[in-house]
């Protein structure tokens, strides 16, 4: 669905140049849900302003379904945008307009006949939950309504494509909750193929089926959400997650003398499986919970923990827990 095949871009300015991008690759499926996180400064609103050009690159590709974006006459690249909704940070709405105006701004621009534009302006505006606030202005409404107008008015020509520039930042956990669970219906009911850039690892696994990491202008690792959540592989994505809820901590000074630490994985239903205490009556192993989490990535419930063996036969354990299912490492 959308395919970017060494894309470079630097900036130049007084004060020298800067690779923002530096020959990124990546697909992203038709339905899916793609985070590309990374830390201030790593180039994701580059890269996501790349795809409906609103920057050009230097050097690479960019696709859009069989589209070429990164090769469209200017006329023909207005047509393509209408089918690549954006949301933003600050939701960039028109001020001195009001909510309805809003929404109805890119079927205007479209020159789509009175009739079709109110119709579809209170459509859109009552699937938001919109309706009641349809002549306020902006001003008049709190960030989650803002940005509910921001998807509103970014589905409105009926888009393949939602870039979320930072959507949910500006906003607190709930509000931020609330736009992650609209986001994540449009791309279940509507098939909407959605593409997001945050700073925040819980955005990823809310609503996320793959991730990129960025740094420095580069992709340090991809891949399914699970897999990079469960097993980071580079060190910016470890402390990212440490940084977030998602990080697993446990207090060295805890660990029982001569105790064998093992990280051990549940996915999916064995998460919920009372696997370990069985193993441990089978093979008389004792062990000590040093951390632990039960959660979800997109839905999909897994839990993790750190144990240390302290007496027993561990390596029978390891053997059992491994034979089902549970995946162990050593820490
Ligand atoms: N218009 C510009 N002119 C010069 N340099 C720029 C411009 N836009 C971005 N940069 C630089 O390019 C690099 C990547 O910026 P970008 O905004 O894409 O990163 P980001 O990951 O989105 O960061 P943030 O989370 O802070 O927005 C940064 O070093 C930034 O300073």
């Amino acid at each position: 669905m959308i395919r970017l095949e060494e894309v470079t871009k630097r900036y130049r300015s007084a004060a020298g140049e800067r690779v923002a991008l530096d020959a990124v690759s990546l697909t992203v499926a038709k339905g899916q849900v793609f985070g590309v996180v990374g830390r201030s400064g790593a180039g994701k609103s580059t890269l996501i302003r790349t795809i409906n050009r609103l920057e050009t690159p230097d050097a690479g590709k960019v696709f859009v379904g069989d589209r070429e974006i990164t090769a469209l006459k200017p006329a023909d690249l207005r047509a393509a945008r209408r089918r690549i909704g954006m949301i933003f940070q600050h939701f960039n709405l028109l001020n001195a307009r009001t909510i309805a105006q809003n929404v109805a701004f890119p079927l205007r621009l479209e020159g789509r006949p009175d009739a079709e534009i109110a119709r579809r302006t209170a459509e859109l505006l009552d699937q938001l939950g919109l309706s009641e606030h349809a002549n306020k202005f902006p001003a008049q409404l709190s960030g989650g309504q803002k940005q509910r107008v921001g998807i509103a008015r970014a589905l409105a020509c009926g888009p393949e494509v939602l870039l979320c520039d930072e959507a949910t930042s500006a906003l607190d956990p709930e509000t931020t909750d609330e736009i992650l669970s609209l986001l994540d219906g449009l791309n279940r009911d509507l098939g909407l193929t959605i593409v997001l850039i945050t700073h925040q690892m819980e955005v990823v696994r809310r609503v996320c089926d793959r991730v990129a990491v960025l740094k420095d202008g580069r992709v340090v690792e991809e891949g399914a959400t699970a897999d990079v959540f469960l097993h980071p592989q580079s060190p910016v994505t470890r402390a990212m997650l440490a940084e977030g809820e998602g990080g697993e901590t446990h207090d060295a000074s805890a660990v029982p003398a001569g105790g064998r630490l093992a990280r051990l994985t549940f996915r999916g239903a064995a998460t919920y499986e009372p696997e370990l205490s069985r193993v441990a009556r089978a093979t008389g192993v004792d062990y000590s919970i040093l951390s632990g989490r039960i959660s979800r990535i997109r839905g999909e419930p897994y839990g993790q923990m750190v144990v240390a063996f302290t007496s027993g036969e561990a390596d029978a354990a390891i053997a059992q827990l491994t034979a089902h299912g549970v995946m162990v490492e050593a820490v």
